[in-house]
């Protein structure tokens, strides 16, 4: 088990979920389908949004049923809702503008959300390049558009607002996306220092902070909900011997070793960690006393089984509490301790429960 970390937190991607996702696929859904009533209902519609309306609310429900029905990668669905989304409003402002359509009409004014909606649903580095091609094709598209009909005067004056308005979008939104960025970067290092406050440098499992804090964060001693556990002590047998002989050198190497042992042995779900010294803690849940039993016979016989540096008859005793035993974890510890104290009495390489 790990400590809860946001270390997996990806920079420079679209952080949206999928459900978000599809939430906003609903809300555009509903936008579209609320503008083209409106718009059909009051006999305003002009013929290119009598036909763009139907065309994106479809493109939007095909996406939403990608979305839940395949494991389509949802970085293409979203380049997918970004194109459907820019294709329209950059199509349509360019059809307003036509002189035949009524010019400056204020469709240019919906052309912003094409920089938002690329800093939404892209990942950043997709979103910079995209936006720029955005802009440009916008550009280009207005000036042909509005050039046939109207001086350059004119022209120009239309182009050279959306330009600067637009240049504009994309500059405040680069600012933002980057102090993002950055912000994330900073929580990630934070994530990564705190974590090192948590783990034995030596062994590389958690330290006695760090099982503390995993502990507490499983909230063993709810009263609501009883937990079933078992709390394994895990302690080297004569191991002051071991660095008498070997040197304190050849002693932290047995350490790290069996910590890594003790790891690959143990459950995924199971936490381990060094609790000082030549002590390890093991905690598992939701298992039969006699699965905890295995599991701890396990521990020992892989540490038995270890040869390092041509030390051999290397071994633990374990001492096992169980939940069912005491009413709080620290009860259960101290009751897993004195069995190990029993498992040393009686010889070491042995595991001791109330049962045993
Ligand atoms: N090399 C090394 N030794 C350590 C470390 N931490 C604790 N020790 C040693 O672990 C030894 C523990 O000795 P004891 O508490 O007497 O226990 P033991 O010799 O294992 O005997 P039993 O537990 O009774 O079987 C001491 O010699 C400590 O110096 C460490 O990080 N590295």
């Amino acid at each position: 088990m790990k400590l809860q970390s946001t270390s997996n937190r990806q920079l420079n991607t679209s952080s949206m979920s999928p459900t978000l996702f599809r939430r906003m696929l609903v809300v555009a859904i509903l936008g579209f389908s609320a503008i083209w009533t409106i718009d059909a209902s009051s006999g305003i519609i002009v013929s290119f949004d009598a036909a763009a309306y139907p065309i994106c609310i479809g493109a939007f429900s095909l996406v939403f049923i990608l979305s839940v029905a395949t494991k389509i990668n949802h970085q293409s669905l979203h380049f997918f809702v970004y194109f459907i989304v820019a294709g329209y409003l950059i199509s349509s402002s360019i059809w307003h503008h036509m002189a035949a359509n009524g010019l400056f009409s204020n469709a240019a004014q919906w052309l912003g959300l094409n920089y938002v909606i690329a800093y939404l649903f892209l990942e950043v580095k997709k979103a910079a390049p995209t936006t720029i091609i955005v802009f440009v094709v916008t550009i280009i598209g207005h000036y042909i558009a509005i050039i046939q009909y109207h001086t350059m005067a004119d022209t120009m004056g239309v182009v050279l607002n959306i330009a600067i308005a637009h240049l504009i979008y994309i500059f405040l939104l680069w600012t933002v996306i980057k102090l993002r960025v950055k912000t994330d970067q900073v929580i990630e290092r934070a994530d990564t220092l705190e974590n090192y406050a948590y783990v034995d440098l030596l062994t590389r499992v958690l330290n006695r902070r760090g099982i503390e804090k995993v502990f507490n964060e499983l909230n063993l001693d709810s009263t609501e909900q009883k937990k079933n556990y078992a709390i394994l002590i895990i302690d080297i047998d004569h191991f002051k011997q071991v660095n008498d002989i070997n040197g304190h050198l050849a002693g932290d190497k047995v350490l790290s070793s069996i910590a890594g042992k003790l790891s690959r042995t143990v459950h995924p779900n199971d936490v381990l960690g060094r609790w000082g010294g030549e002590e390890f803690i093991v905690l598992t849940l939701n298992r039969t006393p006699k699965q905890v039993m295995t599991l701890a016979e396990n521990l020992r016989t892989a540490v038995s089984n270890l040869v390092i540096d041509n030390i051999s008859n290397i071994t633990v005793s374990i001492g096992i509490g169980y939940s069912y035993e005491a009413s709080s974890k620290e009860a259960v510890f101290k009751i897993a301790d004195s069995h190990l104290y029993i498992a040393k009495q009686s010889g070491r390489n042995t595991i001791r429960t109330s049962n045993t």
